[in-house]
């Protein structure tokens, strides 16, 4: 009678301290640019070894530019030092790193699961919010402070108070065009801002198990949005399938005693959980934020909402701001804004089918003149399949910028920047007050969304389009 949360906590229990506290064995270490020099420093001046360095794995992707001209030093002093740092310390502690020259260089939640590096019933921790990706696998995955990254640098464990237990249930199926980002943005809408608090999120359903692993990392990716811990799905024969023959996954013999126990993961069909949210993704449209945060969102025929129709005072006054920042009326037509920057890409939609996606929809077309449109791979591995079956002419040819892996557009800490009032469609995770460059203003879409209104100029429904064509 137990949930897959339980399960996994139990099995990488090292002590039980004071209170809810739990001593946690750590599988799987990620590190990045931003989050890592400071720890690697602090390990340094305590002295400290690093205690794992083969379950220890980097890579540079936040201020990494996008050009494909990646001439060193960069531009910006902060960036080279982040980016020299994390070379410097990962060749001195000995990790395996993927640098800005590494064929494998890409955003760290995209390279690492493609590289077969997250397996399921897994403890994956990085100092980033978004490690939440990895509990598509079915590994109790989140994000760590720089004082955690280093205490789990010096020691491989990491106290953690054990969450409580949420089940979100799919059921029915999403109808094509409608994405794993529309599903998603409508768990988060549903739950709020902070709904999620304190709770791991268990997927389940037909809405879920119908879906690709590069689609479930999609779900999972953002299930930080409503405040919740991490979110997770329990592995099948689509993991396991995913899975085999990936570099850093086992082989032969070893992967077949690994499916074993991962299939022992899955939380007892009896299992209690703390709360629980239905939705049936069938009913399920596409949908576009209107908002500053992940949760204000309606589907795309929707109107902007009027503040004052929200049910408490904090949604309306959250509401009030958000739409002057966003400089959006209630009432306006979602499909009546104009846009003038598309971004496709980032951990939540930089991956091949996100690319192939969009790619359909433009083919033999171009975008709005008006547009400045960016197609950025999630990693090497899929810039050159893209290559390979020709997408990056497509989106050439359609009028799009095709840029080299990183986290580019999603946020502001690299060139690729929404200028003060501009109002871009973008398949990133966060929609904040200045996330994409000071004064920018962010729709939170699909990759099909973010193409089709790439072509028009304005927040399209990917449905009529889709008829239309
Ligand atoms: C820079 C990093 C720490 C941050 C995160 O934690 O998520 C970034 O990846 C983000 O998406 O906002
Ligand atoms: S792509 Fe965006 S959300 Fe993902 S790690 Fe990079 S900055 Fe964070």
């Amino acid at each position: 009678m137990s949930t897959m949360l339980e399960k996994i906590w139990q099995a990488h229990l090292v002590d039980q301290l004071e209170g809810n506290v739990s001593l946690l064995y750590v599988d799987r270490h990620l590190l990045h640019e931003v989050t890592s020099p400071q720890a690697f420093e602090g390990l340094r001046l305590a002295g400290r070894k690093l205690r794992r360095p083969d379950l220890t794995f980097g890579v540079a992707d936040h201020v990494t530019p996008t050009d494909p001209d990646r001439s060193r030093p960069l531009a910006d002093p902060v960036a080279e030092a982040q980016l020299a740092a994390l070379e410097r310390n990962t060749s001195e502690f000995k990790v395996y790193c993927m640098g800005m020259d590494h064929p494998n260089q890409g955003v760290i939640h995209v390279v690492m699961p493609e590289l077969g590096v997250i397996l399921p019933g897994q403890t994956v921790f990085c100092g980033d919010s978004h490690t939440t990706t990895h509990g598509a696998f079915g590994a109790l995955a989140f994000g760590v402070g720089t004082s955690e990254v280093e205490h789990i640098m010096a020691t491989q464990c990491l106290p953690q108070a054990k969450p409580k237990s949420m089940v979100v249930k799919v059921t029915g199926e999403l109808k094509k065009p409608v994405s794993a980002k529309d599903l998603i943005l409508a768990v988060i809408a549903r739950l709020g801002f902070s709904g999620g608090t304190g709770h791991m999120i268990e997927y389940q359903g037909t809405g879920i198990t119908g879906l690709d692993m590069e689609e479930r990392m999609t779900v999972c990716n953002m299930s930080v949005e409503c405040g919740a811990k991490a979110g997770f799905i329990a592995p099948d024969e689509v993991t396991f399938a995913y899975l085999k023959d990936r570099l850093f996954a086992p082989k032969g013999r070893d992967f077949e005693k690994a499916v074993e126990y991962w299939r022992t993961l899955p939380s007892d069909p009896d299992a209690a959980f703390d709360k629980e949210l239905t939705l049936n993704a069938s009913e399920m449209g596409p949908r576009v934020t209107w908002g500053t945060n992940p949760a204000q969102s309606v589907e795309i025929d929707g109107q902007v909402p009027d503040p004052k129709t929200l049910a408490t005072p904090e949604e309306r006054q959250a509401a009030e701001k958000a739409l002057a920042y966003m400089d959006l009326k209630p009432g306006a037509l979602m499909t009546e804004i104009p846009i003038d920057t598309v971004f496709i890409g980032s951990c939540t939609n930089g991956r091949l089918t996100d690319l192939i996606q969009a790619a359909e929809l433009i083919k033999g077309r171009k975008i709005a003149p008006t547009v400045r449109a960016l197609a950025v791979p999630g990693s090497g591995k899929v810039k050159s399949q893209a290559e390979e079956m020709g997408l990056d002419r497509i989106f050439i040819d359609a009028g799009f910028e095709w840029r080299t892996p990183g986290c580019s557009m999603c946020l502001a800490m690299n060139p690729d920047q929404v200028g003060p009032g501009q109002r871009a469609a973008s398949t990133s995770n966060r929609n904040f007050q200045d996330r994409q460059g000071q004064g920018s203003r962010t729709h939170l879409v699909s990759p099909a969304t973010a193409a089709v209104s790439a072509l028009t100029g304005r927040l399209t429904d990917v449905r009529k389009w889709v008829c239309a064509a």
